[in-house]
């Protein structure tokens, strides 16, 4: 499918304009004036009107404008693992159902299950994804065909990999990619070793130096479980972040998914070091890994994002969904219903998520000079009416299907909930005779066992 050339100059406009994500700059009967990928202009409609009489516009008189979610930690190929191994521990998960599989996986699978991730993102209300997989390339041509924004890197660990090989092939491929992107506009390539039970101190260094001389964002799981923990302080004599910090992986282009178990001494490290959080609630509750220290987290100035992980832990990559669960979790567990407010949770989905890519200067919000990166739900729906408080719906009662027009750097990738620039059919069709493949896979994986 060709791109469809975003228009010179257009208007979006619609009952209300969000954009930040606080109550009190949302905008009545606002527009966005956006002039090729970015944004010109915001403000009240009439005013823009009357500013640019004769220009194309896409108008909702039932719709909200807001800024695209950012996702800002998913493994999107791995779609194809969804609902494959479920109610399990991430190690039992990961070593005995997830690892064997993606032992056999191949460029094809990756790339598809990549552009089904892609199509679920823009349908929920997603513009921008950070993602660690194998054969990373796919993901980045697929969000490349698609016309998504993606940050994107192949996973590095101690084992051979089936995209590279040896391990010394993924550093090269991991510089390679950096540098075959570093001109693109949507596309970020980045450096991303798995975790400190699966890297080496060595490898850790390494993609430490890599990242730092080639001014990459590092990606890593951190303190997902207390099985890690406790094997790094076996191992180490240290905490998962301290070990991080001593190897000189901590940073402000250090993005760390997960961060559950951590102690006071590691908050107060990563809040230091300038290190962001991509937060993955409902990963770690179904893997029952525990609830991240987000509102200590953010206490202590740490910028946190918000990320689904891979559809096989979630199991879906609707921001939406996440953004409510996190808003909720935190206040059971805290037995405080002000923490996690609504604007709070919502900011994470937004502005958070580009900080922590360091790309807010760019996207996460509505201003003149950013990209026009933006997405418009249709609010005329039982769920959404009446309507008080525009973050209170959007992070408590709105869905991803709410969601109707989608614009990526001035690009509409979906209008009326008809994507853009994907053949849905076509995909979720190849996607389902691929699941039959899959479970052969397994089948003989298990077998062989
Ligand atoms: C090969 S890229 C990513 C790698 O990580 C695995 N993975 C998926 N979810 C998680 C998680 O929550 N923690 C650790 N590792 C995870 C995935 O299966 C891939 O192998
Ligand atoms: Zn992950």
């Amino acid at each position: 499918m060709t791109l469809p050339a975003a228009p010179p100059r257009q208007l979006i406009s619609a009952r209300y304009l969000l954009p930040t994500w606080r109550q009190q700059d949302c905008i009545e009967d606002g527009a966005v004036l956006v002039y090729g990928d970015t944004i010109e202009a915001i403000g009240s409609r009439s005013d823009l009107h009357r500013r640019h009489p004769d220009l194309p516009e896409l108008h909702e008189p039932h719709g909200l404008i807001m800024p695209g979610l950012v996702n800002t930690h998913t493994h999107a190929p791995m779609s194809c693992f969804r609902g494959l191994a479920d109610d399990l521990p991430l190690m039992t998960w990961l070593q005995d159902h997830i690892f064997p599989v993606e032992a056999r996986l191949d460029r094809e699978t990756v790339r598809l299950a990549a552009e089904l991730s892609i199509a679920e993102m823009i349908k929920s209300g997603t513009t921008s994804f950070c993602d660690m997989y194998l054969f990373a390339d796919q993901v980045a041509q697929a969000a490349d065909a698609t016309g998504m924004r993606c940050w994107f890197g192949e996973v590095l660990y101690d084992f051979d990999s089936p995209c590279y090989g040896a391990l010394e092939n993924g550093l090269r491929l991991t510089g390679d990619l950096i540098e075959q992107y570093r001109d693109h506009s949507l596309i970020t390539a980045t450096v991303n070793p798995h975790s400190i039970y699966t890297c080496a101190p060595e490898l850790l260094e390494r993609c430490g130096e890599l990242a730092a001389d080639t001014v990459s964002l590092l990606v890593i799981h951190l303190a997902e479980t207390q099985f890690e923990v406790q094997t790094c302080r076996e191992r180490y004599g240290l905490t998962p972040t301290r070990h991080l910090d001593r190897l000189g992986l901590l940073g402000e282009r250090t993005l760390a998914a997960h961060c559950v178990w951590l102690d006071d001494g590691d908050i107060e490290l990563l809040s230091k070091r300038g290190v962001s959080v991509a937060h993955c609630v409902e990963s770690n509750l179904k893997l029952a890994s525990g609830v991240a220290p987000i509102p200590r987290l953010l206490d202590h100035g740490v910028t946190v994002a918000l990320g689904t992980d891979g559809s096989a832990s979630n199991n879906d990559v609707d921001l939406f969904a996440e953004m409510s669960s996190v808003a909720k979790v935190h206040k059971g567990v805290n037995l405080d219903p002000t923490v996690m407010s609504a604007e709070t949770t919502l900011r994470a989905a937004t502005l958070g998520g580009a900080e922590a890519l360091g790309a807010g200067q760019l996207i996460g919000t509505l201003a003149p000079g950013k990209q026009a990166d933006l997405i418009v739900l249709d609010l005329d729906q039982p769920h959404l009416t009446p309507l008080y408080n525009i973050p209170s719906h959007l992070v408590y009662a709105a869905r991803g299907a709410d969601v109707i027009h989608s614009l990526i750097a001035g690009r509409l990738v979906m209008k009326q909930r008809q994507l853009q620039t994907i053949d849905e059919a076509a995909i979720i069709a190849a996607m389902q005779a691929l699941g039959d493949r899959v479970q052969a896979i397994r089948n003989t994986v298990r077998t062989s066992c």
